[in-house]
C-alpha cells in the first residue's frame, strides 16, 4: 500500500516513522510519503491561506498550493505505476472513520491523505479531484482538533495494522474491538499475563484451565458484560448467535 500525506506540518506526522508503522515501512507492506503543502506555494511567504468569502472568522486553505501538490503527488503515483488513489479528507464535518472504514481502506492500494488547517479547504479542491478519484470526507470522533494531522495519525495506524504481514499474528486482530465478525459491535474484555498472584489479586480461575471451549465464552461474557457497562448503544446491535457460529469454527 502506498500512502501520500500532504500537510503544512510534515513534522507532525514524524510518529509514522516509529513502531508498528515505522517497521511496516521498513519491511515493505507500506510506503509512506510526506509533503510539504508550502512547497507548492508561489509568494515570499509560502501563503496557504486567505479571508473567507462571505466573511466569518478564521482562514480557508486556498486552492492553487493543494492543486499543484495533489496534481504533482498523483503523477508521481502514476509514474511509479500505482493504481488509482483515494483521496482521503479529514474533516470535523465528515462521515464517521470506523474499523470498518479502515477494514475498507486497507483493501485500497493507494491513499492520499489531505489534512487541512484553518476552517478547511476550498471547497472547489475537493470537487475537482472528486471527478477523477473517490474522496473520502471522514471524522475519527465527535470532538474537535485544531487541524487534520492528528486524524491521519489515527487513520493510518488503524489502517496499517490491517495489512498482511504488519501484525505478528495475522489472528490478532480477528479479535479486535469493533473487528467484523462475532466481535463486531462488542468491546474487548479484560486481559491477563504473568505473574498469576500480583499484590494479592489473582486471575480468573477459567483463564488457567487450560479448557478452550469455556475460555472462549468467558471472553465473550466478559465482551458483553464490558459493552454493556461502557456502550450500552452497542449491546442491541451485536450478535451473540455469532460467537456460537465462531466457537463452533474453532
Ligand atoms: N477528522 C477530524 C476532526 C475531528 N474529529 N475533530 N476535528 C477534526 C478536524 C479535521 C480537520 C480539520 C481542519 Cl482542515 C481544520 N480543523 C479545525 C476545525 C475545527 C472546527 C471547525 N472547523 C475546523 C479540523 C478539525
Amino acid at each position: 500500500m502506498r500512502l501520500d500525506v500532504v500537510t503544512i506540518f510534515p513534522e507532525y506526522l514524524d510518529p509514522l516513522n516509529v513502531s508498528l508503522v515505522g517497521k511496516a515501512r521498513a519491511r515493505g507492506p507500506l510506503d509512506v510519503h510526506v509533503h510539504d503543502l508550502r512547497r507548492w506555494t508561489h509568494d515570499r511567504h509560502n501563503t496557504v491561506d486567505d479571508t473567507p468569502y462571505g466573511g466569518g472568522p478564521g482562514m480557508v486553505m486556498k486552492t492553487c498550493p493543494w492543486g499543484e501538490a495533489i496534481d504533482t503527488v498523483t503523477a508521481d503515483g502514476y509514474e511509479q505505476g500505482a493504481a488509482r488513489p483515494a483521496l482521503v479528507v479529514p474533516t470535523p464535518s465528515g462521515r464517521p472513520f470506523t474499523q470498518e472504514t479502515a477494514v475498507r481502506l486497507s483493501r485500497r492500494p493507494w491513499l492520499i491523505f489531505t489534512p487541512a488547517r484553518y476552517e478547511g479547504i476550498d471547497r472547489r479542491v475537493i470537487d475537482e479531484y472528486g471527478t477523477r478519484m473517490p474522496v473520502l470526507e471522514l471524522s475519527i470522533g465527535d470532538y474537535v482538533l485544531a487541524g487534520g494531522e492528528a486524524a491521519v495519525l489515527v487513520m493510518v495506524e488503524a489502517v496499517a495494522r490491517l495489512l498482511p504481514g504488519v501484525l505478528g499474528n495475522a489472528e490478532s486482530h480477528r479479535d479486535d474491538s469493533f473487528a467484523p465478525g462475532a466481535m463486531a459491535d462488542l468491546l474487548e474484555g479484560p486481559v491477563y499475563t504473568k505473574p498469576p498472584m500480583w499484590r494479592g489479586r489473582g486471575v480468573p480461575e477459567v483463564l488457567l484451565s487450560g479448557h478452550h471451549g469455556r475460555i472462549a465464552r468467558w471472553r465473550r461474557d466478559e465482551a458483553l458484560r464490558r459493552t454493556a457497562e461502557h456502550r450500552p448503544d452497542l449491546v442491541e446491535r451485536c450478535d451473540p448467535a455469532a460467537f456460537d457460529k465462531q466457537d463452533r469454527a474453532t
